[in-house]
């Protein structure tokens, strides 16, 4: 079983549009409510696969019930802790060539009782996870010095931890030993202090991250690919998709393939890409499964050529 962890999960209501126009009356044509936030993707990644997960969500306000409600429509497990504020509700706007405009509220303030509940309900089950995989954006209120708590908690306790965020929490989750750090390029980019040029700058800097306690690094790298670096050296990987319909999710995807496909070695990389391909070829952050995924176009090197360019 792996445990997801959103502190700041989203009600996600993206809407296809022709072309964004600032200042105008925009008609949609299709729109799409989905339960959201990095680690309530990757739960329901899992589940769109057969594979059981528990997501730990605090949720308060009429938008809290309505994620509740959103998650246990698409069958997912999960434990819901009440907090006061009100759940955020995450904006995107996809327009027909791929680009997508996203809109993310801060999210309701996490208060110190509430942020020490939410640890308490994650450290309770953690002992049954084969994964902790704490996901996304810090909401407003708690510290980085509770959320690091946290992180150290989980794996004193020998909890495999994998942490998806960014800025300081990313920061936190690999100085507290993670098992594995998911950083896309930006988040990468932020945490070296230095903007990736090449694939053999993205290797260098998932070096650091690792040297810096993280155990593995999965780097994605959009239209790029994803980088794995951990203990058995680099591997790196591609999976083109000729018109991306919504990226929204893909790194939640890419995350929850790699889980599923083993967590190491070139099984698990092509696992990941052939799940954040699929995500990228669907609607709004609808979750790939089994009949989205093809593996044939994914290609995976461990030999690969720093001085590849990346997209600008
Ligand atoms: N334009 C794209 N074309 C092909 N694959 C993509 C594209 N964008 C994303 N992906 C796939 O989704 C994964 C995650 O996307 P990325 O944008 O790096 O993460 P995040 O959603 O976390 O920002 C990538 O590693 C890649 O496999
Ligand atoms: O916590 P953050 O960074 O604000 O992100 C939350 C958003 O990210 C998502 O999980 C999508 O993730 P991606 O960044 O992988 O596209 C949405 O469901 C959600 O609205």
């Amino acid at each position: 079983m792996i445990l997801t962890v959103t502190l700041n999960p989203s009600v996600d209501r993206a809407l296809e549009v022709d072309a964004l126009v600032r200042g105008e009356v925009l008609r949609a044509g299709d729109s799409h409510i989905d339960p959201g936030g990095k680690g309530v993707n990757v739960s329901r990644a899992l589940l769109a696969n057969g594979l059981r997960s528990t997501a730990v969500v605090p949720t308060g306000g009429a938008e809290g019930d309505q994620l509740v409600d959103l998650l246990k429509g698409e069958g997912v497990d999960m434990l819901a802790v009440p907090i006061a504020g009100r759940t955020r509700s995450n904006i995107t706007l996809a327009e027909p060539d791929g680009t997508v405009t996203k809109i993310n509220e801060a999210g309701p303030v996490v208060s110190d009782a509430e942020f020490a509940q939410v640890s308490d309900a994650v450290l309770a089950v953690a002992s049954a996870a084969d994964w902790v995989v704490i996901c996304g954006s810090l909401p407003p209120g708690p510290s980085i010095a509770a959320f690091a708590d946290l992180c150290e908690r989980l794996v004193a306790a020998g909890s495999r931890l994998a942490v998806d965020s960014s800025g300081p929490a990313l920061l936190a989750g690999v100085a507290a030993g993670a098992a594995l750090v998911k950083p896309n390029r930006e988040e990468l980019a932020e945490a070296v202090g230095a903007e990736p040029a090449t694939l053999g700058d993205v290797i260098e800097a998932c070096e650091r991250l690792r040297a810096a306690g993280a155990g593995a690094v999965l780097a994605s790298l959009g239209a790029d690919g994803a980088v794995l670096v951990d203990a058995d050296g680099v591997l790196c990987g591609v999976s083109p998709v000729p018109v991306p319909r919504s990226t929204v999710g893909a790194g939640d995807a890419l995350l929850a393939g790699f889980l599923a496909g083993g967590a190491r070695g070139s099984a698990a990389l092509t696992e990941g890409l052939a799940w954040g391909a699929a995500a990228v070829s669907l609607p709004g952050s609808r979750m790939p499964t089994p009949a989205d995924l093809d593996r044939t176009h994914v290609s995976v090197t461990p030999d690969p050529d720093p001085s590849r360019r990346l997209h600008p």
